[in-house]
């Protein structure tokens, strides 16, 4: 959970050299990354610059005399900072700098550079190389630091499958100006399920918990309830159960089209990557937040106990979160989702909705109203209501800007809360879809029901806390509300008698979840006793301390 120093060998490194490097040169060096005969990561975040990759300072100069790139870190917020597995465990990196040919400014570009001799492990000469430290979390990984003092690598190690810089310099541009940065929306693609999986170990413990921690009465003179019985404790739990799930099948379609990504961009077809880079943008910064706020939900849903470590879900937490900074920080993320909603209305508006994508055709399409007593379908119609609106308002006010002679890039960021707001609605619309999606092809019978009552709990729950969009417009009235609010209730007793089989069905191990409170046998209390006895404090009954510093202060006569 602490993480690995070699998890961005395998999340990044690998993944780059297979998306971006030729094959020629995969021959060289994939398999012998596979075989871990050399270890690598992904170096592209600098002091300076993270969020805009377009200012990174780490310049890659070709000189074609010697058929060489010189990489340089000019000034010390160019060094690289935060890669994952740099400061320590690598010997190579790919690094992203902006490459420079013939003195013309061509953007970031990824390259194989080598850091460390492959015997001895020692950092090569104009290579500077460390870890960045402690962090709140994710601390068995070696997050480090990287300077290039002039130093020179071969022109091949240009990863050259999209784009190359051939002998004499001459220049071949990629198919899509932002294939380079496939690393990062392959990441995307895959952290719905991750993130799905961090909040899926949090709530196995609290829901475990819950069963064997009885605290209080609902019926006086009865023996104390377990605390899952409390509705409060449903209502904090069973609705995160459901994004867990939910996360997971979402993360699954957008993993699909990763793969196909791939496909297609190595026959010249970039045509779903703008579509994917939006989809991925918004899908990582919603399931992050709400996994974090699901994950501290569940810690608070321990009590006191919660509070140790003991729990584990403090370090659950600490991982998930980083979840909302990295591979884009959230909110740079949900804008970039912004701009491909914003570009869908202007379509609109231009009378080419035929030429919207699947996923946002319903932005063209007015519902007047919704008859929520029929079923989930109408649900999604709400939805895709609340997700227009908002599109529009946001969308409107940009334009508008526009029109009134602001700048671009001004009007943008007047109207960027509400693009965002308009982001976060069209991709839990998304998640939504996906989740009746997945739950519609489930075929045993039995598994169907527990499922749909999970996307049934999920439909309501999330209507309910976008409610202000739907009322704003009077779409939805509020004895609808009254009507979601019953629904969600008694969905959430529905659920109840399944909790536990719905969290055991992760099949985590008491090894993987290493939590006190989440033990699969429910002897919470005397393992807590001996997980205290344990502690370094209790080694000794007097500690050092006490004739070090207690006594005297105790013996004082001041
Ligand atoms: C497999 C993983 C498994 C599970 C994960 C779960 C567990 C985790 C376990 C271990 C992992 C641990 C740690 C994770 C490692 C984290 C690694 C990193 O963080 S790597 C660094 C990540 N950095 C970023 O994400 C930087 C964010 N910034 C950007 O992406 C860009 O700067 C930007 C904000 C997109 C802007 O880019 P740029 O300035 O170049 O763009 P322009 O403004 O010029 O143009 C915008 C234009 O381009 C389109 N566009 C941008 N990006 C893409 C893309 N990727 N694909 C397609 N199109 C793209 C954009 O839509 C605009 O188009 P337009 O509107 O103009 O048509
Ligand atoms: C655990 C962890 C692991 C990481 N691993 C790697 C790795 O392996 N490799 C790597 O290269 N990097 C890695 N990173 C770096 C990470 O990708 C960046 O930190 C991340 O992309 C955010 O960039 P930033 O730090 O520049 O944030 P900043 O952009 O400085 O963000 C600060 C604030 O400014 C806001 N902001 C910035 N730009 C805009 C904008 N245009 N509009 C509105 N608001 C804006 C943000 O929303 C945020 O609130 C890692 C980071 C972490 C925390």
């Amino acid at each position: 959970m602490e993480g690995h120093p070699l998890a961005l060998h395998d999340v990044m490194f690998i993944p780059a050299l297979v998306a971006q490097a030729s094959d020629e040169q995969n021959k060289k060096w994939l398999r012998r990354a596979q075989r871990r005969e050399i270890v690598g990561c992904y170096a592209q975040t600098e002091l300076g610059h993270g969020s805009n990759l377009r200012k990174l300072e780490t310049t890659a100069t070709y000189d074609v005399s010697t058929q060489e790139f010189v990489l340089h870190t000019p000034q010390i917020t160019s060094l690289k900072w935060w890669p994952g597995g740099l400061g320590k465990s690598s010997n190579y990196a790919v690094v992203v700098a902006n490459m420079i040919v013939k003195e013309k400014h061509l953007g970031p570009h990824s390259f194989l550079v080598q850091l460390r001799d492959e015997i001895t492990h020692q950092s090569l000469k104009g290579i500077t190389v460390g870890d960045i430290g402690p962090k709140l979390s994710f601390n068995a990984i070696d997050n480090g630091f990287l300077g290039f003092d002039n130093y020179r690598i071969p022109r091949t190690n240009l990863l050259m499958r999209h784009s190359r810089v051939e002998p004499d310099g001459t220049y071949v541009k990629p198919p899509h100006a932002k294939i380079n940065y496939s690393a990062m929306v392959r990441v995307r693609s895959h952290m719905a399920t991750g993130q799905g999986n961090f909040l899926a170990q949090a709530l196995t413990i609290a829901v475990r918990y819950s069963t064997v921690r009885r605290q209080g009465f609902i019926e006086s003179g009865e023996q104390e309830v377990k605390v899952l019985d409390y509705q409060t404790q449903q209502h904090r739990l069973f609705p995160s159960i459901a994004k867990a799930y939910a996360f997971t099948f979402a993360g699954y379609e957008t993993i699909r089209l990763y793969e196909q990504l791939l496909k297609e961009v190595d026959t010249g077809n970039v045509s779903l990557m703008a579509d994917l880079h939006a989809l991925t943008s918004g899908l990582k910064s919603v399931v992050t937040h709400q996994t974090a706020q699901g994950i501290e939900q569940a810690r608070m849903a321990c009590g006191g106990h919660g509070y140790s470590q003991a729990s584990y879900i403090s370090e659950i937490f600490g991982v998930a979160v980083g979840g909302c900074t990295y591979e884009g920080e959230n909110m740079v993320m949900l804008l970039q989702l912004a701009r491909y909603l914003v570009k869908s209305v202007e379509q609109i508006k231009a009378g080419e909705s035929g030429k919207l994508g699947p996923l946002v055709a319903y932005l063209a399409v007015k519902v007047d109203g919704v008859d929520l007593e029929k079923g989930v379908e109408e649900y999604m119609k709400a939805f895709q209501h609340v997700s227009r609106l908002q599109t529009w308002k946001a969308s409107e006010k940009f334009l508008k800007l526009l029109k009134s002679g602001e700048k671009r890039e001004v009007a943008w960021n007047k109207s960027s809360v509400e693009l965002t707001r308009a982001s976060r609605l069209h991709t839990r619309l998304y998640i939504a879809e996906t989740f009746k999606r997945s739950v519609q092809e489930v075929a045993d019978p039995r598994l169907k029901e527990v499922l749909t009552d999970l996307l049934h709990l999920h439909v309501n729950y999330e209507l309910l806390d976008m409610a202000t969009y739907a009322l704003e417009d009077g779409f939805l009235s509020s004895s609808q509300l009254d009507y979601v609010r019953d629904q969600l209730y008694f969905y959430l007793a529905k659920i109840r008698p399944n909790a536990v089989s719905l969290v055991d069905s992760w099949e985590f191990s008491d090894m993987q979840l290493r939590s006190v409170l989440g033990r699969r046998d429910g002897n919470v209390y005397e393992n807590l006793v001996a997980w205290a006895k344990a502690s370094p404090l209790n080694k000794t009954d007097v500690l050092p301390s006490v004739e070090k510093y207690l006594k005297p202060m105790m013996n004082s006569k001041l």
